[in-house]
């Protein structure tokens, strides 16, 4: 075992993912750790899902020229960032795992890990999205848990991959229930333009996280049909569907804690999403672009990468239905039926007009 001259264990970390957001980590991660080398291990695993491009293996280009040229191009990773191909090998020595893949990849990669990591190791979900595998809508955080028997956190904010990865100001919230755990994840992660807060409400956390990807569906179907020109409307949708997030929070998850909402896992996702993700300009595609599926769309605009937003939609969608609440939730709804094509992005605002935020009394309890 590493030790510093103090005693302290070096704690070793991992990355499990290596798309758009996990290369993005791993430049901040990698240039962050070197600075602290009495309390991490300088060398960085990141598993990556093997595959060839230009001719080579994306782990040869990455080790060699140290650039994820598929899902992060014109980024330089550190020279600690060290790709493996294997998932088992990637993790089996890392006392702190960080996943960030598409949350549809995340029970076969633990089931793949359980039994193969450090007992002690600890975890932090990056993973916008939600799980149904048990039949319920449950938290990734809590598969990752429960597969592998450690404690999970998350990482949820407003941190578009690109614009983290050129280093420009922003924020995020980690939250852990034991924050001893968050704190070292905050050493690790936290640079002067990648500030971190911490809190313990894991849940509410995760769900700001996979619901906002619903919310800025909508609000790019806004900006797919009507341009820059109805700025309005766009906010009522922004609006709307941050008060439908809270209401899911409390309907189906309640305990959380409102000011989660205010935090940059919150509010700031929805908006930074919604003006700059990858769900808002495939969701203006769509509208715009009424002969095209979304898996068309994502194969011609995304090169690899995978929206989260439509199948967020779905799952969300097929709950609501088992608690007969779809019409609760007007726009969760609305999104889902409009990613089938079962209603047409213009019938969106009709669907919104006698919401439930606009009947009366319904002025929302403070956060
Ligand atoms: N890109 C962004 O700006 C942000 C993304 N996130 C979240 O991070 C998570 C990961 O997204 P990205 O890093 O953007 O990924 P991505 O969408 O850029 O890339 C897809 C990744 O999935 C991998 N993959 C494909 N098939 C696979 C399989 N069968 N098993 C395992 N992996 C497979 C690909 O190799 C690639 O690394 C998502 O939940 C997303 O919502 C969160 C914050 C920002
Ligand atoms: O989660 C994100 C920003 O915080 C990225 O959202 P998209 O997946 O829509 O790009």
């Amino acid at each position: 075992m590493a030790t510093s001259p103090t005693g302290q264990k070096i704690l070793r970390l991992a990355i499990i993912g290596s798309g758009n957001w996990g290369s993005a980590i791993a430049v901040l991660i990698g240039a962050n750790i070197k600075r602290q080398p009495s309390i991490f291990q300088n060398e960085v695993r990141m598993w990556v899902f093997e595959e060839e491009v230009n001719g080579r293996k994306l782990t040869e280009i990455i080790n060699q020229d140290h650039e994820n040229v598929k899902y992060l191009p014109g980024i330089k990773l550190p020279d600690n960032i060290v790709a493996e191909p294997d998932v088992v090998k990637a993790a089996q020595d890392a006392d702190m795992l960080l996943f960030v893949i598409p949350h549809q990849f995340v029970s076969k990669t633990c089931q793949t890990l359980a039994g193969k990591i450090k007992p002690d190791a600890s975890a932090i979900s990056l993973i916008k999205g939600l799980s149904t595998e048990t039949g319920k809508i449950g938290l990734i955080s809590d598969i990752i848990k429960n597969t592998l028997k450690i404690e999970c956190g998350v990482l949820m904010g407003a941190n578009v991959a690109n614009e983290v990865a050129q280093q420009q100001y922003c924020e995020t919230t980690i939250a852990f229930r034991n924050l001893r755990h968050g704190e070292k994840y905050r050493e690790a992660i936290q640079t002067d333009n990648f500030r971190v807060s911490l809190v313990e409400d894991v849940t509410w956390a995760e769900l700001c996280g996979a619901l906002k990807n619903i919310v800025a569906f909508g609000a790019g179907l806004i900006d797919g049909l009507y341009g820059d020109k109805a700025g309005n409307t766009k906010a009522a949708v922004i609006r709307i569907g941050f008060m439908e997030m809270i209401d899911f929070a409390e309907t189906f998850f309640p305990g959380g804690y409102r000011g989660t909402f205010l935090e940059s896992c919150g509010i700031a996702d929805v908006i930074t999403t919604s003006y700059g993700g990858r769900n808002r300009r495939v969701a203006a595609a769509f509208a715009a672009q009424p002969n095209k599926s979304i898996e068309e769309l994502q194969t011609e605009m995304l090169n690899g990468q995978q929206l989260q937003g439509p199948g967020t939609a779905e799952e969300v969608n097929a709950f609501l239905k088992q608690k007969n609440a779809e019409d609760d939730f007007p726009l969760f709804t609305a999104v889902h039926r409009v990613c089938k094509r079962d209603m047409k992005p213009q019938d969106l605002i009709a669907q919104l007009r006698d919401h439930p935020v606009h009947r009366s009394n319904t002025q929302h309890k403070s956060l």
